[in-house]
């Protein structure tokens, strides 16, 4: 039988199949490898279901999107969860994952979490200024979850933060079973969820949440797929004053007559978004089109 469905995950070469007849155990057996390559989790697929009920992956639809660490395609949101409560977020890496997320089209925002200790005023208005969502709740309390939990419906959404964030606090607020349901966690009474790069999507709310292990999964690997002069476009808040730079071509690092270092200094751009910038803008390499396109191919 010919069915659709979303790859939840994959694990030693069966994919696991979310379908409207429930969850598919599939091989992989489509031509696919030569195009698309190897299918990933999110990715949405055409299989066949045989008479014992497992089935084989015929095609990979066409990924909107998709990331490198955590591997995942099809994603509608990435969620920064953070917090100025011990341990306290550091706003590069909220900005780093902003930036790889614009970067791939996917949108974010920020839930600053542990608002029952500390209300993040700092963070909440940098981001309020980017002009992305923000949320302030507590996954202890609960305050504030609902609103979140209306804003995930219907996406495809997955969870980034700082450990020690809250990050599992609140996927066990908004999925009572999360624990339960991803063999990820289960792994978490020994360290050894911090290590594996194995990421799932659980279905939630007519949309999906995917986990993933910290920040470090976010990968400086994908940063380095940027190129430095697509970086200034992963800053939304620069976009008003990218044409007014004085000389075409502004890195608005240190140029004279630099709009964006202006925006800064009278205070229209948050100072730790444009230091954020400044670092990424060191560390991306200076990649040439040509070899972006190879390694994108790979
Ligand atoms: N006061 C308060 N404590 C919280 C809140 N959310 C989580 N915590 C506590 O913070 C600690 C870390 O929470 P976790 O949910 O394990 O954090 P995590 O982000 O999943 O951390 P890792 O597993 O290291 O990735 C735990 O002791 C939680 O009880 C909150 O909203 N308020
Ligand atoms: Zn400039």
């Amino acid at each position: 039988m010919y069915m659709e469905g979303r790859i939840l995950k994959g694990i030693g070469g069966f994919y696991y199949v979310d379908t409207k007849e429930g969850v598919v155990e599939c091989k992989a057996r489509g031509k696919f490898r030569k195009t698309i390559g190897k299918p990933i989790v999110g990715d949405l697929v055409e299989l066949e279901v045989q008479a014992d009920g497992t089935g084989y992956l015929l095609e990979i639809k066409s990924r909107k999107n998709s990331l490198i660490r955590p591997a995942v395609a099809n994603l509608d949101l990435v969620v920064i969860v953070a917090t100025e409560a011990q341990p306290k977020t550091e706003p590069f890496l909220i900005d780093k994952v902003i930036a790889i997320a614009e970067n791939k089209g996917i949108d974010s925002c920020v839930v600053l979490n542990k608002c029952d200790l500390n209300d993040s005023q700092e963070l909440y208005e940098i981001y309020k200024s980017v002009g992305i969502e923000v949320f302030r709740l507590s996954a202890a309390t609960g305050e504030g979850v609902e609103e979140l939990r209306t804003f995930l419906r219907g996406k495809a959404a997955a969870f980034a933060g700082n450990s020690g964030v809250g990050k599992s606090s609140l996927l066990n607020r908004l999925i009572p079973d999360f624990a339960a349901e991803t063999g990820t966690i289960s792994d978490r009474i020994g360290r050894g969820r911090h290590t594996t790069r194995h990421v799932e999507l659980v279905p939630y709310d007519g949309g999906y949440i995917a986990d993933t292990p910290g920040f470090s999964s976010f990968d400086t690997e994908q940063m380095d797929l940027v190129l430095r002069e697509d970086l200034q476009y992963a800053f939304r808040e620069f976009e008003p004053y990218l044409m007014q730079c004085q000389f075409t071509g502004c890195a608005h690092v240190k140029e004279k007559g630099c709009a964006i270092r202006a925006a800064v200094e009278a205070g229209e751009i948050a100072q730790s978004r444009y230091d954020s910038y400044v670092k990424l803008y060191e560390s991306v390499k200076d990649l040439k089109e040509w070899k972006l396109g190879k390694e994108q191919k790979r």
